[in-house]
Order: structure tokens, then C-alpha cells, then sequence
């Protein structure tokens, strides 16, 4: 079996260091590996499961000789360094959303859309972490009735903001149950640890954020859908990890909350979690905490949509995924176990 030279650039963050777990899972084919960041982690020292490596500063000549990259840095990082690695003859697969929407690069949810990676020149993008979680489920149902419009609410973790958001949530947590006086916010614009923050990302569109555009943005490309309407909210609340959204979808055919919950059952990457009468909350609905570290989409909550007079063209559903697997580093390497098959 061929065995690949693996780069992963931003490798000491929150989706980077995950990347090496999802490495092993999927079993993926690893004969080197490449740990890059910036220089300020150059030289330390990380055990992985093929052996130790250190960390090197990125620059465009460590991707001589790597087969596949997986990028998980800004988007000032993926434009300097990512046109230099395809240049040296790597394929980058790239979570940041430098080039997301650019014609020419697929962007992909293998659940959804793997026949798209086929026509990349180099790069493929990996979609935003809460479009990925609205988006695995929100497709069975589309082949099922073919929807028109999304309306969502998300309920985004700390740690969608990296490393840096998950620690300032943890410190801002133990001050208040010592007591202490709250740290300074530096991560999040406001105190998140009892709070709520409205806003994610900068203004994009009529009063909407960059955050909430890529819902639409990027959901039209990864569903092949140029129309679809999208009205999206997105707030950064006080759990750690696992993204948690609020989904009602328009649909052009009737669909009853029986047949959507049966093709959300067989659908792949999703788990149904969905019946209130259960003894354990843990069978009744999803949780962002019972979906933390693993790959699968909980969905629950599944109900017609009563506000829509159509009565059998709306529904409603609850879910919740662990973004910075299923989001990120997941699907990332998903991707690039399907370059390699
Ligand atoms: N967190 C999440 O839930 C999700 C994140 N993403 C995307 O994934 C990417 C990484 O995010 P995340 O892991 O959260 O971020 P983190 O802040 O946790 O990590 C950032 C990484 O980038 C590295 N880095 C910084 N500057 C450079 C540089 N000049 N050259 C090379 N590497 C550099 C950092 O290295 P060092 O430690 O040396 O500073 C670190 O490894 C982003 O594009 C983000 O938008 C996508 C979906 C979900
Ligand atoms: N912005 C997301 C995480 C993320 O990094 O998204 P993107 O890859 O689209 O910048 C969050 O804060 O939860």
C-alpha cells in the first residue's frame, strides 16, 4: 500500500492538533509526517503515532516532497504558503476560507458532495464548521423533498474561535467559581463564561455577519443549489466544544416528520437522537456535550414546521456536532483519504 509524506500547517491549534488523532482513526496511510506552525513553536518536540517529530516554522520549502497537506492555519497563512505547496506538486486540503468560494477549488462535505473533489488543480476546501453540522442533515432531507430555504439559529462553541477561545472560556469559568475577578476578554469581544455573544464574525451583508453568509455561500456551492435562501443567526455561547443548531427548512414537496425522521436514520454521518418520552435526557435530544469528540451529527427535535401554511412543506430539526472533528479536522481528512482511494 502507498504510504504519504503528510504536512499539517498550523499543527499546535485546536483543529491541527485534532488532525493527528483523525490521522490515526482513518487508519490513514502515513509513511512521514510534517508538524508546521509558526515559528514561535518552531523546535518543540510532539510524540505521534509515527514516532516524534518537531515542529518546523512553515515556509514554502518544507513542502518539498509532501504529498498531501493539511492545512489548518488563517487565511493569511493559506494564501502565502498553499500556491507554493500545489507548485511543488502537493494537494492541500484547506480548512481555512481563504478559497472556499473560488472557482476551481471544490469544496467538500464527502457525505454530500465527495464526485466534486475529482476537479480540483491542487486545492480543496473544507467548508465552514457550522455549514458542515446544518448541512450533513439537512441533505437526506433534500432528496427527499428538495429544499428552498434554510432558517437557522446557531449555537457556536468557544473553541470555534481555537485554541485561544477554548482557554479564555476556561480561565473566565474557574475565576468566577474561585470568585476572582474576571480576566480581560481578548478572544471574544465581550465575557462569554454566563453570557451570550450575537455575533460572529465581521458585518458581510445587510446587517448580516461573515459568520452567517457562509451558510448560504458556501451551502449553495457544496449542495450544487445556486437559488437556495438561507436566513441565518449565529451566537457564540458558553460550552466548550460542539456547535449546536436550530434548523427549519422549506421544502418544494411535501415531507411528513415520519419520513424525515427515517431518512435522517439511514442517513450516513448522522445519529438520531430524537424521542422526548426517553428516560435519559441523553436518548431525548441532542447535547453539545454528548456530541463532544466523536465524528457523528446528533439531530433531534424533528417536527413540521406549523408556521408554514403550506402544511406538509416545512420542518424543523435540532443538531448538534463536534466542530472541530466532524467541522474540521474530520471531514479534512475524509477528503484526503479519498484522494488517495
Ligand atoms: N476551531 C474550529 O472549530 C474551526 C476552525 N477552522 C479553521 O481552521 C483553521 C485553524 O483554526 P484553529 O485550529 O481553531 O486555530 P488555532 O488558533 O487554535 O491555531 C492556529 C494555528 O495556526 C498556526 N499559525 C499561526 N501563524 C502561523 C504561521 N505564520 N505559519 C504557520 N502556522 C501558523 C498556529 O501556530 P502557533 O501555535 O505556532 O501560533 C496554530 O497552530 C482556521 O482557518 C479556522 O478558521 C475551521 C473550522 C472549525
Ligand atoms: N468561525 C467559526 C470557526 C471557524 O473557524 O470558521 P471558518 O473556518 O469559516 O473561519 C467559529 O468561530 O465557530
Amino acid at each position: 500500500m502507498k504510504q504519504y509524506t503528510v504536512a499539517i500547517v498550523g499543527a499546535t491549534g485546536a483543529v491541527g492538533t485534532q488532525m493527528l488523532q483523525c490521522l490515526e482513526e482513518q487508519e490513514f496511510p502515513v509513511g512521514e509526517l510534517k508538524l508546521l506552525a509558526s515559528p514561535r513553536s518552531a523546535g518543540k518536540k510532539v510524540e505521534t503515532p509515527w514516532g516524534e517529530v518537531v515542529i518546523e516554522a512553515a515556509a514554502p520549502e518544507c513542502f518539498d516532497g509532501v504529498d498531501i497537506v493539511l492545512g489548518a492555519a488563517e487565511d493569511d497563512v493559506a494564501k502565502a504558503l498553499y500556491p507554493e505547496a500545489v507548485h511543488r506538486g502537493a494537494v492541500v486540503v484547506d480548512n481555512s476560507h481563504a478559497f472556499r468560494l473560488d472557482e476551481g477549488v471544490p469544496l467538500v462535505v464527502p457525505e454530500i458532495n465527495a464526485g466534486d473533489i475529482a476537479s480540483h488543480h491542487g486545492i480543496i476546501a473544507n467548508p465552514n464548521c457550522a455549514t458542515i453540522i446544518g448541512l450533513v442533515p439537512t441533505w437526506p432531507l433534500h432528496q427527499l423533498a428538495g429544499v428552498k430555504r434554510m432558517i437557522v439559529s446557531t449555537y457556536q462553541a468557544a473553541s470555534g474561535a481555537g485554541m485561544p477561545g477554548m482557554l479564555e472560556l476556561e480561565a473566565q469559568i474557574g475565576a468566577m467559581g474561585r470568585g476572582e475577578e474576571m480576566p480581560t476578554p481578548r478572544a471574544f469581544a465581550a465575557q462569554l463564561a454566563s453570557n451570550l455573544i450575537p455575533q460572529i464574525g465581521g458585518e458581510k451583508f445587510e446587517g448580516f455577519t461573515s459568520e452567517e453568509m457562509k451558510l448560504q455561500n458556501e451551502g449553495r456551492k457544496i449542495m450544487h443549489l445556486p437559488e437556495l435562501r438561507v436566513n441565518c443567526t449565529c451566537v457564540r455561547v458558553p460550552v466548550l466544544r460542539s456547535h449546536s443548531e436550530s434548523i427549519t427548512l422549506e421544502f418544494e414537496r411535501d415531507i411528513t416528520p415520519e419520513q424525515a425522521r427515517e431518512a435522517l436514520a439511514a442517513a450516513p454521518g448522522v445519529k438520531l437522537v430524537d424521542d422526548l418520552e426517553a428516560e435519559s435526557a441523553h436518548d431525548r435530544w441532542p447535547m453539545p456535550l454528548d456530541t463532544s469528540d466523536q465524528d457523528l451529527i446528533y439531530v433531534g427535535r424533528v417536527r413540521r414546521d406549523i408556521s408554514n401554511p403550506e402544511a406538509l412543506r416545512g420542518i424543523t430539526f435540532w443538531c448538534c456536532g463536534d466542530q472541530i472533528r466532524k467541522g474540521a479536522a474530520t471531514n479534512a481528512v475524509q477528503i484526503a483519504k479519498l484522494l488517495t482511494e
